[in-house]
């Protein structure tokens, strides 16, 4: 077993920028161990979670392997990873990749500083790369920081949309049952097609279930069926929960997953990947200027028009004089749209200080991060052509941030003075 890189297999942080979550998933950690039966802090219920990242995506049609196309120019798996990392209480994620895509992955790790990371070899199948996953959370081998978990998750690295309370009822619920796994609303009607081709019957829809993902197992219970598999099953098999049904006679209990459960496949659940992502971060904007007043009066403009827009906004403010401590908090609760008033200040000083503190929270390594440098002109004081000149300095700016994923750009807004007093 490939350990991760350096400093990757015990669980620190969850990753850039989520230690605000973190609160919020001790509160759910806590519900999860008195939901499992665990105490808090005396015996602590040990999750850990196996992703199968060893395809080579056949039916998305192209070179790269689905799971490393990039969605926003990121890999499509750093998403999923960073689903699960903002989960507190799953503390170790086991990926298994084939051989030749060990380096792709550990950079990526590297690059999005994906935290409790551990890889492993893929199989020829699913599921001999989730067995492989489960083999190195079994055993105590050399080297190896792995302990045993009492659940384990196993979850697709193609299904990026995964919330902590999807995973939290899978939990809970293969607990108290051995397995648990979550399902969805059949779209299509299934059918048996008869030898010559012809439909032989079909299923009633309201009767069936697809199964999703995530899935969850006493570990001992999903190790067995595994170990007990036959290698038809393991060539063959699409199912895990059928596996702990058929070798250990665990009935799985199902549970009703969300929307966004599906799983990569087809391209055009690329485009359908980036939409989603695309609307999930413009939802919140943050006003940032150097007059406490002005703050309130443009968010609340800004607020009325952007809802016309958008389905739903919200419009945060803050002040950059007051150290921008409360600005760190939006930072850190992943706010990735700003727009910045210079209204007092010299061209640029609030939007470079807004600059530097984006660029010291690392935010922008998950997602893009949009900056708007809002500037005031009036014209009859100073000409239109001098403002620009002066002006002209953003796109040097842009051109640094951009390489830290921050997309800055500038907007004019020129009025009379005078006339905007009465
Ligand atoms: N030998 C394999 C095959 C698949 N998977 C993983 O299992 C998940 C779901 O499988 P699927 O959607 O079938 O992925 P692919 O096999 O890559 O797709 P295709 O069947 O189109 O080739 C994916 O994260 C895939 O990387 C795996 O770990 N090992
Ligand atoms: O068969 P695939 O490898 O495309 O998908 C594997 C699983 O995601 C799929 O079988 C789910 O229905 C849950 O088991």
């Amino acid at each position: 077993m490939e350990p991760g890189p350096p400093g990757s297999s015990r669980p620190t942080e969850p990753g850039p920028c989520l230690s605000s979550q973190q609160g919020a998933d001790q509160a759910a950690s806590a519900s999860l161990q008195s939901a499992a039966g665990a105490q808090p802090g005396r015996h602590s219920l040990a999750v850990a979670a196996v992703l199968p990242a060893g395809g080579c995506g056949e039916r998305m049609g192209v070179p790269t392997p689905k799971q490393f196309c990039p969605i926003l120019e990121r890999p499509l798996i750093s998403y999923t990873l960073q689903a699960l990392e903002r989960v507190y209480w799953i503390k170790d994620i086991v990926v298994a990749v084939t051989g030749e895509n060990m380096e792709v992955m550990k950079s990526i790790i590297q690059k999005y500083q994906h935290k409790r990371i551990s890889l492993v070899e893929a199989g020829v199948t699913r599921h001999r790369s989730i067995f492989n996953g489960l083999k190195a959370l079994a055993e105590d081998q050399l080297n190896c920081k792995l302990s045993k978990p009492e659940i384990v998750i196993v979850h697709d690295a193609v299904r990026p949309f995964v919330e902590e309370d999807t995973l939290l009822k899978v939990v809970t619920a293969a607990k108290k049952h051995g397995a648990a796994g979550a399902i969805r609303p059949l779209v299509s009607t299934v059918i048996s097609p008869s030898a010559d081709g012809c439909l032989d019957h079909s299923l009633e829809r309201a009767r069936h279930r697809a199964s999703e993902m995530p899935q969850a197992f006493l570990f001992d219970v999903i190790y067995e069926a595994y170990q007990q598999c036959s290698d038809y099953d393991l060539e063959f098999g699409t199912e895990c929960l059928q596996l702990a049904l058929k070798y250990c006679c665990t009935k799985a209990k199902l549970v009703e997953g969300s929307p966004d459960l599906w799983k990569v496949t087809y391209k055009r659940d690329l485009y359908a990947v980036e939409s989603i992502i695309k609307e999930k971060i413009s939802q919140e904007i943050c006003v940032v200027t150097d007059i406490e007043e002005d703050n309130k009066y443009v968010s609340h403009l800004l607020e009325e028009v952007l809802k016309s827009e958008l389905n739903h906004v919200k419009v945060t403010s803050e002040a950059l004089c007051h150290a921008g401590r409360d600005l760190q908090q939006i930072i850190l609760d992943q706010c990735y749209n700003f727009v910045c008033v210079n209204v007092m200040t010299s061209d640029f000083q609030e939007t470079q200080k807004l600059l530097s503190m984006l660029e010291e929270s690392n935010l922008s390594i998950l997602y893009p991060v949009v900056v708007v440098s809002v500037h005031f002109l009036d014209f009859k004081l100073v000409p239109p052509s001098q403002k620009m000149e002066s002006l002209m300095l953003i796109r040097e700016f842009a051109k640094e941030v951009k390489k830290r994923n921050i997309w800055l750009c500038g907007l004019l807004i020129s009025y009379p003075q005078d006339e905007q007093e009465h």
